[in-house]
């Protein structure tokens, strides 16, 4: 859960109208009132109305947004999409109203069409997979900055259009946010934008009706089942980013058997594939590891290239190297090889990155660090890379959130013994879940541990006091789970906490 919202609203006055007719004709709508009234903006919830837009009525987990909807007229919407329900719900409204049969399907065509198709008017690069999108959307801002371009960035962490960025809700925000993010982004001349991609939204038609310029496949390991069900819909899900309805250019790592099977089964157009091992592949990335980070080379089409990066492990090489490979890809296919060339010679001096709450040092001695795995891959990686590196002992800080993914509890706990010397359980995001059976949950998984390996303290600040208190010079702590995370949902309400604000409280006791 993340707090805050996206406050990015587009000057309205610099967008084109367009009447009732066209949206229904773009989101497949049955207009019921007067079609010639004209329309500027769309927005889902109608204490953002500011005046002329269409009031996108979503169906919630909690209520209908069509509920609001005479609200939103009230406050100077000028028409109403929403679906058979909603037309119910809505009643009586002065505007007109548009019916669909799936807001899923019609909220982002007509968001787009409402907001003057931003999306057409910027270079479009999107990612997905289970692991690394956050970390990969800022190695591309940064290699796109430094060919000079003005990248929008859209992801877990931050929305971030021109000097203005703010806390994100959602990965992928949903239509008509997304497509008033991408008018500001225009407004603010941007040239492109960077965003992560989740399956959620994939499986919701929440970017539709972009068609990406280019796009990029990390991995896929267990997560989100609470909202998939099984790892094929999950795959189902991504998989759908590299058809050609949604990407013109499409990059995949084909280390796992699930970027294999996108490369088999997704009919992308142009798409080229990428190994961090032996797999056969387009592209092939090894590394080397210094002080400061990586040293990537790559061989490919462009031939043999080196990269120094500042992320440490090898899960940052392949975010590495799939980053700097989408880049390649999508200029070679839109300006040439020599674009390429100017590409690597641009970055070979090497690329700065920091990412917020992703392997963030609080401090050195001992080593704390404050990490956002929080399953079972990602947790397997961090304890990996972390292992060579610490000379004493190995402590890791973790629970797991509520209301996600029940199943990957315990084998976190179990990854947590395997391969730390010391393992503190406590609450992670419990949301409105019992903390104590989430705990319960982690802990079976610790049945093999030594004697005093695992320790439970509920309360995380507490928890985090005592992992640094009881570390030694040489010992690293690993906070995992929550990484960049301010707000902790608990049953009785939000608490702020923030992993990094607590670890050097506890640092400087
Ligand atoms: C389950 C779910 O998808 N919830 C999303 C949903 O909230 P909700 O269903 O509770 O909305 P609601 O309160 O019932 O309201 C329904 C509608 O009425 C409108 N409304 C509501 C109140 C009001 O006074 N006026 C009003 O107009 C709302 O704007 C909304 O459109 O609509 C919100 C606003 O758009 C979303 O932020 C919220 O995402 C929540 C935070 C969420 O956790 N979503 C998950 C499932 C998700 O999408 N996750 C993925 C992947 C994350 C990952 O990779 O880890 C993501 O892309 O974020
Ligand atoms: N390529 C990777 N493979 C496995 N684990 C990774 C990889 N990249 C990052 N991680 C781990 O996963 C955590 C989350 O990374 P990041 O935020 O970049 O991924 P994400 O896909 O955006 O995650 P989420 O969708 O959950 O926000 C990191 O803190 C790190 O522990």
């Amino acid at each position: 859960m993340h707090s805050g919202g996206n406050p990015f609203m587009p000057d309205l006055g610099k967008i084109e109208l367009t009447t009732v007719e066209q949206v229904a004709s773009a989101a497949g709508a049955k207009v019921i009132g007067d079609a010639a009234v004209q329309v500027r903006g769309a927005v889902a919830d109608n204490r953002r109305v500011r005046g002329g837009e269409l009031f996108v009525a979503m169906p919630g987990e909690h209520v209908h947004g069509a509920k609001f909807a005479k609200a939103a007229v009230e406050a100077g919407a000028v028409a109403v999409l929403t679906d058979r329900e909603g037309a119910e719900i809505a009643g009586e409204i002065d505007a007109p109203v548009l019916v669909v049969s799936d807001m899923n399907q019609a909220a982002g065509p007509a968001s787009s069409l409402a907001w003057g198709r931003p999306s057409e008017r910027l270079n479009t690069w999107g990612v997905t997979g289970t692991n690394g999108k956050t970390t990969i959307v800022y190695l591309l801002k940064a290699i796109l900055r430094q060919l000079g371009r003005k990248p929008a960035l859209i992801g877990t962490v931050d929305v971030e259009v021109g000097d203005m960025n703010a806390g994100a809700r959602n990965t992928t925000p949903f239509p008509d946010e997304l497509q008033a993010i991408l008018a500001s982004a225009v407004q603010s001349s941007c040239t492109d934008v960077v965003m992560e991609v989740s399956s959620h939204a994939l499986s919701l038609g929440r970017v539709r009706p972009m068609r990406f310029d280019v796009v990029g496949f990390t991995n896929l390991t267990q997560d989100h089942l609470d909202f998939h069900h099984t790892m094929e819909n999950y795959f189902q899900a991504k998989l759908r980013l590299f058809t050609p309805e949604l990407s013109k250019n499409q990059v995949v790592i084909v280390d796992d058997e699930w970027g294999r099977r996108i490369a088999e089964e997704s009919c992308g157009e142009n798409l080229t594939t990428l190994s961090m091992g032996d797999a056969e592949a387009d592209w092939h990335a090894s590394y080397s590891e210094h002080a400061g980070g990586i040293t990537l080379t790559l061989d490919g089409p462009a031939g043999h290239q080196e990269v120094p990066v500042n992320l440490p492990g090898d899960y940052n090489a392949a975010n590495s190297a799939l980053a700097i490979v989408m880049a390649a890809h999508l200029l070679s296919a839109e300006a040439g090889e020599s674009a390429v060339a100017a590409l690597f010679d641009k970055i070979s001096g090497g690329l700065e990155v920091h990412v917020p709450g992703r392997m963030e040092l609080i401090s050195a001695n001992p080593r704390v660090i404050v990490d956002f795995a929080h399953n079972p891959d990602a947790t397997r990686k961090v304890l990996k890379t972390l292992r060579p590196t610490t000379k004493g002992r190995l402590i890791i800080l973790l629970g797991s959130a509520g209301q996600r993914d029940q199943e990957k509890r315990p084998i976190l706990g179990q990854i947590a013994c395997e391969l730390a010397d010391k393992v503190y359980i406590t609450d992670d995001d419990p949301h409105e879940e019992d903390p104590a059976a989430i705990r319960a949950a982690v802990l079976e998984g610790t049945r093999d541990a030594k004697p005093g390996q695992v320790i439970e303290i509920a309360d995380r600040r507490e928890a985090i006091v005592a992992a640094i208190t009881e570390a030694g010079p040489d010992d690293t702590v690993l906070l995992a789970g929550r990484g960049h995370e301010t707000i902790q949902p608990m049953p009785d309400g939000p608490v702020e906490l923030d992993d990094r604000v607590v670890a050097r409280e506890a640092l400087s006791l």
